[in-house]
């Protein structure tokens, strides 16, 4: 089954135009959503959650269209991301009670499990937490909804590492309880190393990857040679080729055959998705 389904997809904002003609995010899953500043994710996450409209093309959403149903689709959502249009007078408290009666499946005692869990001050104003609190609120707030859907927008964006990891955690945990699908848009890559089943890149407006995480794991590799080799034509094989006066560096997904030709005159180590960011990018630079 699939939670969102985008067919034919076309979105011009000034010069910039977002492309997909077919994707579809996987429903039970954590499909992490990359690439650079100004890739076109926010757009994209706008266009799903119904709040921009399609130039081309539709999005589905649970089945329905989103730029038809937008309403009814925000409803289900939980989405983390900016802004969070909380109003910044008012206490977590005060939010709660202003914002739980929207949503029918509004869950207190998860609320309160999480807002313990945190430890967050229930007294405090919405302006008065720092960053890390307002991030954890945001994520807190989509969840106590049980919703079907989590659409997060750099939920770990100027976070320390103490703060991410338990915002993952909590989000993990979340998802092994729930019947619920996210779509997680980030670049800091290795959040995803951590909590993800497919990733998805994408670059200019344009999907340029999406892959098992489990398969990107066994088929992407970073391969290092002398310069030499290059003449051997083996260019073909390779993504996003670096060279510097001592040899070559790129990604590769012919690690196998690679090996049986030249053996140990290449050098293989495992790519992270930050690799692959790079090199993808370069590749398609070039
Ligand atoms: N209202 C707008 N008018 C004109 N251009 C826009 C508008 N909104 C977004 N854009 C452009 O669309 C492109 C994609 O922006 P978007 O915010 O979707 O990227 P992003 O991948 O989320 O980037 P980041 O990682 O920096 O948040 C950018 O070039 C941006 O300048």
């Amino acid at each position: 089954m699939n939670v969102i389904e985008i067919e034919g997809l076309k979105k011009q904002l000034g010069n910039f135009t977002l492309d997909i003609p077919n994707l579809v995010i996987k429903e039970g899953y954590i499909t992490g959503f990359i690439g650079q500043n100004g890739a076109g994710k926010t757009t994209t996450l706008r266009l799903i959650m119904g709040l921009l409209i399609p130039d081309k093309g539709e999005i589905k959403v649970f089945g329905q269209s989103s730029s038809q149903k937008g309403e009814a689709i925000r409803n289900q959502i939980g989405y983390v991301g900016e802004p969070t249009g909380y109003f910044s007078e008012a206490t977590v408290e005060q939010t709660r009670k202003m914002i739980a009666p929207f949503y029918t499946s509004w869950d207190n005692d998860l609320f309160n499990k999480y807002i313990n869990l945190f430890a967050l001050d229930r007294s405090k104003k919405i302006k008065e937490l720092s960053q890390g609190q307002g991030k954890q609120f945001a994520l807190i707030m989509a969840l106590a909804h049980r919703p079907k859907l989590i659409l997060l927008d750099e939920p770990t964006a100027n976070l320390d590492p103490v703060v991410r990891h338990q915002i993952l955690d909590l989000l993990m945990e979340h998802m092994q309880h729930e019947e619920v699908s996210t779509f997680y848009s980030t670049h800091i890559t290795s959040d995803l190393d951590k909590a993800s089943d497919y990733i998805i890149m994408l670059q200019k407006g344009k999907v340029v990857m999406y892959e098992d995480k489990e398969q990107i794991d066994d088929k992407y590799y970073i391969v290092k040679g002398s310069k030499g080799l290059l003449e051997k034509g083996i260019q073909n094989e390779l993504i996003g080729i670096d060279q510097n006066k001592f040899g070559f560096q790129a990604l590769t997904t012919k690690k196998q055959m690679l090996e049986n030709k030249f053996g140990k005159d290449l050098i293989f180590e495992k790519a992270t998705l930050e690799d692959m960011m790079v090199y993808i990018e370069r590749g398609n630079r070039s």
